[in-house]
């Protein structure tokens, strides 16, 4: 039996392809501003800029001793080597990153990320001490079709499969329906309970109830201000994968309050 357990929500701004270094320093203080620092006994809040930004968010960060973390988009299955263009998680680590995304559905979609894939980022990014969040999320036909949460749980499985459950202790789910990511269509919040329900469910069978009690499972897709509040109310949602509303300051610092149980910024 899973026993009921206080989970931290966890809410990680993913900014996609967007903003420079120069922009990054800007936001990340507009955050800051906009969040002080008693939110963060009660919330985890966390920015994932494109790699080039990192340096600059770490300075930030480090300089003003903010509570703010932040992490990579992705990261190599590799740790070294002739691997043109790719980025490893020993590099992030050593920049004071804290989470890398992996199997984002835009990594999956345009780079043909596999769940074998996946798994060995999560490897590589637990290996150079990097929390993974590991994204999954049906396409609109699966939805429809009725077969999500055959679906979501296959891909789960298939993504955490060279995983011990030691090593999945230590993960972030992020379940991201992929009709609903920039869209503006949300999941309502009943869908968003019952897959995330399914994944706490798939994880006790993979590494045991305690594993499942604890281990923090978000909700990503066209999140804003007026819907965290109902996402965060459900009993297996614990915080929120957030692209276009990330990029806003006042608007991810309001989200981030409301998932702390308030009061807003
Ligand atoms: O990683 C974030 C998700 O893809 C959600 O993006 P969105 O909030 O812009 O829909």
């Amino acid at each position: 039996m899973i026993m009921p357990n206080s989970r931290k929500p966890l809410i990680a701004g993913n900014w996609k392809m967007n903003m420079t270094h120069l922009e990054a320093i800007a936001l990340v203080q507009n955050i800051d501003f906009r969040l002080p620092n008693k939110y963060f006994d009660k919330v985890d809040v966390t920015v994932i800029p494109p790699f080039t930004d990192i340096r600059s968010v770490q300075t930030i960060v480090d300089g003003d001793k903010l509570l703010l973390t932040y992490g990579a988009q992705d990261l190599s299955e590799h740790d070294s080597g002739a691997y043109t263009g790719e980025i490893s998680g020993a590099f992030l680590a050593k920049l004071g990153c804290t989470y890398a995304i992996v199997g984002h559905s835009e990594r999956r979609t345009y780079h043909n990320e596999t769940n074998e894939v996946v798994g060995a980022k999560a490897r590589a990014a637990l290996r150079h001490e990097l929390t993974p969040i590991v994204c999954i999320g049906e396409g609109l036909d699966i939805r429809e079709a009725g077969k999500h949460i055959a679906y979501n749980t296959e891909q789960l499985k298939g993504s955490l499969a060279g995983l011990t459950a030691e090593q999945i202790a230590k993960t972030v789910i992020a379940y991201e329906p992929v009709w609903a990511i920039g869209t503006g269509r949300v999941a309502s919040s009943d869908d968003a309970q019952e897959v995330c329900a399914a994944v706490r469910s798939t994880i006790a069978e993979l590494a045991g109830d305690s594993v499942a009690a604890s281990i923090r499972i978000l909700y990503g897709g066209s999140v804003s201000a007026q819907n965290i509040g109902d996402l965060i109310a459900q009993a297996d949602v614990d915080g929120a994968l957030v692209g276009g509303a990330s990029l806003k300051a006042e608007e991810f610092a309001t989200l981030s309050a409301i998932a702390a149980g308030g009061p807003l910024p």
